[in-house]
């Protein structure tokens, strides 16, 4: 049968920031633990394994995204320099960098960011 497999994997992180131009209590320094979701795409399974790719792998890649975030005061970093370290450009900063990670044949199709159970930025490319 033709389609494809979809993998979604979570995680979370801690970090400061603050909301540069934002004119509320956002601009000011405070926390969040973030919360992570990915999901992943491909049509084709490893030829013995038959998955897509093993899930510790990719645990594996976003753990490697996400320390650079952890702990730290985001708007320190260098791409929020440039960027405000909002949650929707947290999440295009973990896309761009989990998908130079990936295999051939393995899509990166969203990067979900949560600054609490009720807000959420997804980040795709269009
Ligand atoms: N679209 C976005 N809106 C906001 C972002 C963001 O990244 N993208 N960020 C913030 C601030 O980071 C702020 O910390 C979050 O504010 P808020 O949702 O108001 O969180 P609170 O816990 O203070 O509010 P509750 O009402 O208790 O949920 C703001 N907006
Ligand atoms: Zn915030």
């Amino acid at each position: 049968m033709k389609g494809i497999y979809r993998l979604r994997i979570k995680d979370k992180f801690s970090a400061a920031h603050s909301l540069r131009n934002y004119n509320g209590k956002c601009e000011e320094l405070h926390g969040h633990n973030f919360g992570v979701e990915i999901e992943v795409y491909g049509k084709k399974l490893e030829k013995d394994t038959e998955i897509l790719i093993d899930f510790k792998i990719l645990k594996k890649f976003l753990k490697e995204v996400l320390n650079s975030l952890d702990h730290k005061f985001l708007n320190d970093l260098q791409y929020f320099q440039k960027y405000n370290p909002s949650s929707e450009n947290i999440a295009c900063y973990i896309y761009k960098n989990l998908q130079s990670k990936l295999p051939s044949g393995v899509n990166l199709k969203y990067v979900m960011v949560s600054e609490g159970e009720n807000s959420m930025a997804f980040f795709e490319e269009v």
